[in-house]
Parts: structure tokens; sequence; C-alpha cells
């Protein structure tokens, strides 16, 4: 074949002549090239070793307050105490987030993820240990700050390191490791909560929590740097070596090199880009530092525009009010009457786990835009079923109606939970967390931390907000009100966010340049 028919050779030696208007088409190539079949075993293995991340997330997000009896403090919590245990966690997730994107730049990824292990162990151990409620806080902010950390740069990882065909995929391995993690929440939970001694029983779950820290910290020491994060510190040969190693041998030398020198290009123009910008403004040369990261994120359109679009995703994917099933459906299933109301919680984290496992199988098929746009009216459908199940019930308990009636109604309220619940799992459960594709390089560290941080705030407002709301304005209200989240979150997903799935992260980047935000 000559190199006009090929287009991976032709792109190659379009970069060696150094042709810098052909080399954006280079990423383009990368993505449209034909990929292996499957992720190779070692992409597996990474993301594996980065998912167990998603583990401990998951569990600490769905650790209900097991019963701690008197043991913290010698009395017993007051609701108080409950309030501040449960939200230091997700304040000190939300406060760390940003912050260690900076370090993400610095440190590199692999780094994070280390750093995140220790405060996990760290946080566990002293919650096992803990005899106040202060030190439980202490505990829990510590644990708070590991999920901060993990949960923005574990994505991060794994779609850095993804090849682009998979990359979807592979991103969804790390949400399945968190449905999954809270599956183990409630089951543990259950268990203890059941058949353990009450004053030992969340001393054991909580300190138990470490231990996949640990596996996860030596396995990732194994593990590499991302090709990306070693093209922006100046180590190409090392991403070389890196790609090569992902690739699992099935792509051919050139295509190694091509895809690197990708990146080369693309850090290439960005820190010149840089220089320009700093001279044009201060009149001098230098190295930037993470203030011009704030400023290149806000002041390029092409950034701003990533940074609101995965903001939306984020924020969205806690204000449609998932979590509050997460933290509270045992105490709406009590409300409902269900005999064992936390087993019938189960049943909400099982749906969510299910869904995943086949968001894993179709997201990159389906596509981003598309699987949001599709799935989103199931969440509305299952939220105002729900709502109007509630309103049947406060009719009839203020009518004094038959049993039948109430437990029809909780029936009808449980399918449509798990209709808003499937719905969720399969689009925005996952989606926002392939955040880091919208943003160019230098700013994608920064940009993922603050979606992140979007995300754990709006989290901490849900958990917060879920029970007044409730108390408040009526469970139906309460429901109908996340569908019209919902829905409002429906057009500026169809409005605003462009389809990235198949593309390279380069490519995938440069889309928002365009006037249509990429929609079209
Ligand atoms: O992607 C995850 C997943 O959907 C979890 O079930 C949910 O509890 C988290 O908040 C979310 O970030």
């Amino acid at each position: 074949m000559s190199s006009a028919q090929d287009p991976l050779i032709s792109a190659s030696e379009q970069i060696d002549a150094g042709d810098e208007d052909n080399h954006r088409d280079e990423g383009r190539l990368e993505s449209n090239k034909p990929g292996p079949a499957s992720p190779s075993l070692f992409i597996w293995l990474l993301t594996l070793s980065a998912g167990i991340s998603g583990l401990l997330f998951g569990c600490v997000i769905s650790s209900t307050l097991i019963s701690l009896g008197s043991s913290l403090s010698n009395r017993p919590l007051t609701a108080l105490d409950k309030s501040i245990i449960t939200s230091s966690t997700s304040l000190f997730a939300l406060l760390v987030s940003p912050f260690s994107s900076v370090l993400a730049d610095s440190l590199g990824r692999k780094r994070v993820i280390l750093v995140a292990d220790v405060l996990f162990i760290l946080g566990a151990g002293v919650q096992a240990a803990c005899s106040t409620v202060w030190v439980m806080v202490v505990g829990r902010s510590i644990v708070g700050m590991a999920v901060g950390a993990a949960s923005f740069v574990v994505p991060l990882y794994i779609a850095e390191l993804a090849p682009a065909e998979h990359r979807g995929r592979l991103v969804t391995m790390n949400v399945i490791f968190i449905t999954l993690g809270q599956v183990v929440a409630y089951i543990v939970g259950y268990g203890f909560g059941e058949y353990g001694h009450a004053n030992t029983a969340w001393r054991w779950m909580v300190g138990l929590g470490g231990v996949p820290a640990v596996v996860q910290l030596f396995m990732m020491m194994a593990m590499p740097e991302t090709p990306r994060w070693l093209v922006m510190v100046g180590r190409g040969l090392e991403a070389k070596g890196v790609v090569e190693k992902v690739a699992g041998g099935k792509v051919a030398a050139r295509e190694v090199d091509a895809t690197v020198k990708g990146i080369e290009i693309e850090v290439r123009e960005e820190q010149e880009g840089r220089r320009l910008r700093r001279r044009r403004a201060h009149g001098v040369d230098g190295k930037a530092g993470w203030v011009e990261g704030f400023d290149e994120l806000f002041s390029i359109r092409r950034n701003r525009r990533a940074l609101a679009i995965a903001c939306l995703l984020q924020g969205l994917q806690q204000l449609c009010g998932f979590n509050s099933l997460m933290y509270f459906s045992a105490t709406i299933f009590e409300m409902l009457g269900f005999p064992i109301p936390t087993l019938t919680s189960l049943v909400v984290a099982v749906t969510n786990f299910v869904f995943t496992l086949a968001a894993l199988l179709i997201i990159d098929r389906v596509g981003r835009r598309r699987i949001l746009l599709w799935s989103i009216p199931f969440m509305v459908i299952g939220l105002l079923l729900a709502a109007f199940g509630f309103s049947s019930i406060e009719l009839s308990s203020s009518n004094s109606a038959g049993s039948t009636t109430a437990q029809g109604n909780a029936i009808v309220i449980l399918m449509s939970i798990m209709v808003y619940v499937a719905g969720y799992a399969i689009g925005l459960g996952n989606v926002p967390w392939m955040q880091s594709e919208l943003f160019a390089l230098n700013v994608r560290s920064l940009g993922s931390g603050i979606a992140t941080a979007t995300n754990w705030g709006a989290n901490f407002v849900i958990g917060l907000t879920f029970l007044l709301l409730m108390d408040a304005l009526t469970p139906t209200v309460t429901f109908a009100l996340y569908a019209l989240i919902c829905v409002g979150g429906y057009v500026l997903i169809w409005k605003f966010y462009p389809e990235t799935a198949g593309l390279s992260l380069e490519e995938a980047a440069s889309l928002l340049e365009d006037d249509n935000w990429g929609v079209r």
C-alpha cells in the first residue's frame, strides 16, 4: 500500500516533514483507525487497579450511620452530630478536588492516587479507633479528602491511558466499582446491623474499609504514569513505552510514534500559546503557574465551554436527586411500610449496579450524548410516577383508606424508583465522569478538578436538603422538583453537549471551538 493510500503513513510523514497545519489531523486519524478488537490485558489490569478507588468511593458514599449507639463521647448521637459526621465527607471532598488537580499536574496522576490511598488508610484507622464525635468527624474528613482526590484523578488516569475506542467503557468500569462498593456497603451494613455487636460492629466496618486501599497502594506502585502527563513533563520516551504497553503489541511502531507525536504537538502548541499570552499581557516570558491555569480555563472560549458542560453534567448527576436515595432510601421505604427497609434499599443499589453494567456494554457504541438523551426521559417518567404514587398515599392516608391500597401504592413507588434508577445508571450515573475528554491537556486536570468539586458541592446540597424538602414540601413535590431539574438538564444537554464518543482526547477537546458548541 502506498503512503497516499495509507492515512497513518501519510499523517506521520507529514508530521516528520514539519507540516504543522496537518498535525491536528493526526489526532483524528488516531481515533478513526481500526483499533484492537478489545482492550489489552494490561489496560484491563490497569483499570482494575485504579478502579479499587471506585469501590472505596462507593462504600464511603453509602455507609449510612449504622448504629453507633452511645459508643462515641459516652452519649447517644444528636441529629446535629449525625449531619456533621455525614456531611464532613462531602465537604472535604468538595474542598480537596480542585486542589488535588493542581497536584495531579505537578506530581503526576498516579502519585495522587497513591496519596489518596494513604489518606483512605489513615481515615479508616482514625474512625475505627475513635471514641469521641469530633475524632470521628476528623476521620470522616480525612476519608472525604481521599474520596475528593480519587474521584477526580481516577477517571482522568483511566481516560488518559485508554485507547479512544474503549475509553467510555473503561471509564465506566470505574463507576461499576463505585456501584459495586455501594451494594457491598449495604450488604455489610445490613449484616453487621442484624447480627453484629452494636459497640464493635461499626469499628470493623469502617476499619476494614482501609484494606482495599492497601491492596490498591501496592497494585498502583507497579502501574505506569499516563503518556499525556509524561509528555507534559518532557518524558516523551517513557510515554512511548507506555503507549506500546497499553496497545499490548497489537499496533505498529509507527502508530505508537504518531500517537505520542500527536500529544507532543498539542503540548507544544499549548505551551507556545501560553507564552504568547503571557508576553502580551505582562511583557515577560517565563514558566506559567497554576494561576495562569485558572486564567486559561476561564479566558479561552473553548476551555470555558468545556468547563460549563462538565460542571453541568456533574451538577445534574447530583441535583437529579439520585444520592438522596443512596442516603435515605431506607427512611423512605420505612415510611412506605416495607417490612425490612434496608433490604428494599438494596434493590435500589443492585438496580444501579446492574444498569451501570449495561452502560458498560453500550456506551462506546451508542455515544455519550445519545445515551443521555435516551435515558433522562426514563428518569423523568420514574420520578413523576413516584410523585404520583406519593400523592395517592398522602390522599389515602388522610382518607384512612385500607392498607391494600397503601401497599399497592408502595409497590408502584418502588417500581417507579427502579425505573428512575435504571435510567440514571445507564446515562447520568457514568457519562459525567468522562469529563476529562472535554478539556485540552493544559487545563484538563484543573477543569476536571473543578467539575468534580461541582459534583461534591451538589452532593452536599442534596444530602443536606432532601429530608427537609420532604418535610416542608411533601414527597410528591420533592420528587416532582427532581423531575423538573432533569427536564431542565435534558434541554441544556440537547443544546450544548456534543458527542465525544470514539474521538481522541485531543480531537474531542477541539470540538468546542465551533460556534454551535460542536453539537451539529
Ligand atoms: O457515578 C456515581 C454513581 O452513579 C453512584 O451510584 C453515585 O452514588 C455517585 O454519586 C456517582 O458519582
